[in-house]
């Protein structure tokens, strides 16, 4: 099958290419915002329509939650206006559109794991602007994949796991989150998950994140743990800890209908997080 990444120089997109190459998709057409600018419907159309691929893989985002706030327009653009170019193109070669989405496209009002089914509601600019792409895909593609994700970390790239280590090298006390609840998700394994979804014509909307919860200051004091990093953790409260843009309390996914579907759930957080520790310190 031949595949097209959009945005294959971060985080998750970086990942994905490794693992697909593992899995033996070699027919890959890796582009970031130098070769296909997503927001460019006629560059998209031009692209898409000279290489004709049979899925699409769109992993290119505004990932800058606070910054989405501040810069609206880049921030519509690439994260809704890019979805709806690629829908409207994948829908007229007839390709698979497999795009990911995000637990912030919640309010966090829950006290349960969010079903796929659940009401939105963000409360971010950037939560905003995922959701309007999901709903243009919904719209203008036959054949989509969408997966909410959350607290993603991964080798390439800024991430709270090397932003603790980080700042455990010059600080021995530091102030993290303890009311925002979420599972951290390890893209190796996630695009492990992309691999096996983009050859099934399962479409629809998925939660994907690996298993159980935390909040940022468990997830914090498992990080030094591991990392044998002896600090002092003082937990805050989202109060305590304003930032520009408005993450939800509580954003715990539901894997269920991933299951249900017959996919293999991803491991616990715990799991990934060891095993991720392990790899990134001994690069
Ligand atoms: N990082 C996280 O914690 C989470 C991320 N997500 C979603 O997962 C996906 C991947 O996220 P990350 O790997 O963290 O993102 P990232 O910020 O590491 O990478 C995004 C890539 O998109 C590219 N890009 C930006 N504008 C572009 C444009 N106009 N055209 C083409 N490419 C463009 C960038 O150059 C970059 O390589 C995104 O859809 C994001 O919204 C979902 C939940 C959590």
């Amino acid at each position: 099958m031949k595949i097209l990444i959009t945005g294959y120089k971060g985080m998750l997109g970086s990942d994905l290419v490794e693992e697909l190459k593992n899995e033996n998709y070699h027919d890959l057409i890796l582009t970031d915002v130098e070769e296909l600018d997503i927001t460019n419907l006629g560059q998209v159309k031009e692209f898409l329509n000279k290489e004709k691929p049979e899925a699409i893989i769109n992993v290119a985002a505004y990932t800058d939650v606070d910054g989405c706030e501040t810069n609206r327009d880049l921030a519509y653009n690439v994260n809704s206006i890019g979805p709806k170019n690629l829908a409207i193109i994948a829908d007229e070669i007839n390709a698979k559109l497999l795009h990911i989405s995000t637990d912030y496209v919640f309010s966090g009002d829950n006290s349960k794991p969010y079903s796929e089914d659940d009401k939105t509601g963000p409360n971010s600019y950037y939560g905003e602007t995922k959701l309007q792409a999901e709903l243009f895909i919904k719209k203008y593609a036959k054949n989509y994949f969408i997966i909410r994700t959350a607290w993603l970390y991964g080798f390439n790239g800024k991430n709270f796991v090397k932003t603790m280590l980080e700042l455990s090298k010059n600080n021995d006390q530091i102030t993290v989150v303890n009311d925002q609840h979420g599972s951290p998700t390890f893209t190796k394994d996630l695009a492990i998950a992309i691999c096996e979804l983009i050859k099934t014509d399962k479409y629809g909307i998925y939660h994907l994140t690996n298993g159980d919860n935390c909040t940022w200051y468990e997830f914090a004091k498992k990080i030094f743990e591991l990392a044998n990093v002896t600090i002092d953790i003082v937990p805050v409260t989202t109060e305590e800890y304003p930032t520009p843009a408005k993450r939800p309390q509580y954003s715990v996914l539901s894997n269920e209908k991933w299951k249900r579907a017959e996919f293999e759930p991803l491991r616990s957080y715990i799991d990934a997080l060891n095993s991720y520790m392990g790899l990134e310190l001994n690069k």
